[in-house]
C-alpha cells in the first residue's frame, strides 16, 4: 500500500520520505515537489498567483488525482491533511504516520528554511515560535487520525519500519 507520512512543517517529512522510500526500495513522491513540477511554479510562486485557498486546491487535485502509484511512500505537505477530505482520503488509501517532534525543534529547523514556505517568511524566531504553537493546536486534530504517531527528534528510518512493522500490516 501508499505510505503517507504527515505533520507540521520542519517535522521532516521530506527527508524521512526519501530515506524510508530507499530502505524499503518503494518509489518516492514529494507532494510538494510534484505540485511544483505539474504546475512549473514553486510553493511560493503558487501561493502568490493564487492564494492560499488556490494551493489548497492544487494540493488536493495533485494528492488526490495523480494516480499515485499503488507502493510508493508520499510525504505531503504540512498543510495537506487538514484541508478538505485530504485526511480521509488518505487513511482510505494507504498507511499514514504522523511525525511529532518538540514545536521548539521545529522552529530550530525551519528558522533557516522559511524562504520557501510562505506561510512563515519573514517571521522572527519568536513569531515563529508563537506561529507553530498556535497553528500546530488546530492541526493536531487532523495529524492525530494517522494510523501511527512517532515522537522523537531524531527518529530513525529503522524506527519508523518498526512501528509499521508493529501495525501488522501488509505494507
Ligand atoms: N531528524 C532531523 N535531524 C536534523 N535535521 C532535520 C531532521 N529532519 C529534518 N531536518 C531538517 O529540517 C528541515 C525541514 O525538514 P523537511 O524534511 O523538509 O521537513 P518537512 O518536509 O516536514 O517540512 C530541513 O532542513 C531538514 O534537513
Ligand atoms: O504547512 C503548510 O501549510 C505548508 C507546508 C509546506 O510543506 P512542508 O510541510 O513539507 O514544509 C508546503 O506544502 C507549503 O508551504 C504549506
Ligand atoms: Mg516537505
Amino acid at each position: 500500500m501508499k505510505i503517507f507520512l504527515v505533520g507540521y512543517m520542519g517535522c521532516g517529512k521530506s527527508r524521512m520520505g526519501k530515506k524510508l522510500a530507499s530502505k524499503l526500495e518503494r518509489p518516492f513522491i514529494d507532494l510538494d515537489e510534484l505540485i511544483q513540477t505539474k504546475h512549473q511554479a514553486t510553493i511560493p510562486e503558487i501561493f502568490a498567483a493564487r492564494g492560499e485557498n488556490g494551493f489548497r486546491e492544487i494540493e488536493r487535485d495533485t494528492l488526490q488525482k495523480s494516480a499515485i502509484a499503488n507502493n510508493t511512500i508520499v510525504s505531503t505537505g504540512g498543510g495537506a491533511p487538514c484541508f478538505f477530505d485530504n485526511m480521509e482520503w488518505m487513511n482510505k488509501n494507504g498507511l499514514t504516520i504522523f511525525i511529532d517532534p518538540p514545536e521548539k525543534v521545529l522552529a530550530d529547523r525551519l528558522i533557516n528554511a522559511k524562504a520557501e514556505r510562505p506561510l512563515i517568511k519573514g517571521k522572527s524566531y519568536d513569531e515563529l515560535l508563537a506561529f507553530i504553537h498556535e497553528k500546530l493546536a488546530e492541526r493536531r486534530f487532523f495529524y492525530e487520525q494517522a494510523k501511527i504517531a512517532l515522537k522523537g527528534v531524531d527518529l530513525t528510518v529503522e524506527e519508523v519500519v518498526e512501528a509499521i512493522e508493529k501495525e501488522n500490516l501488509e505494507y
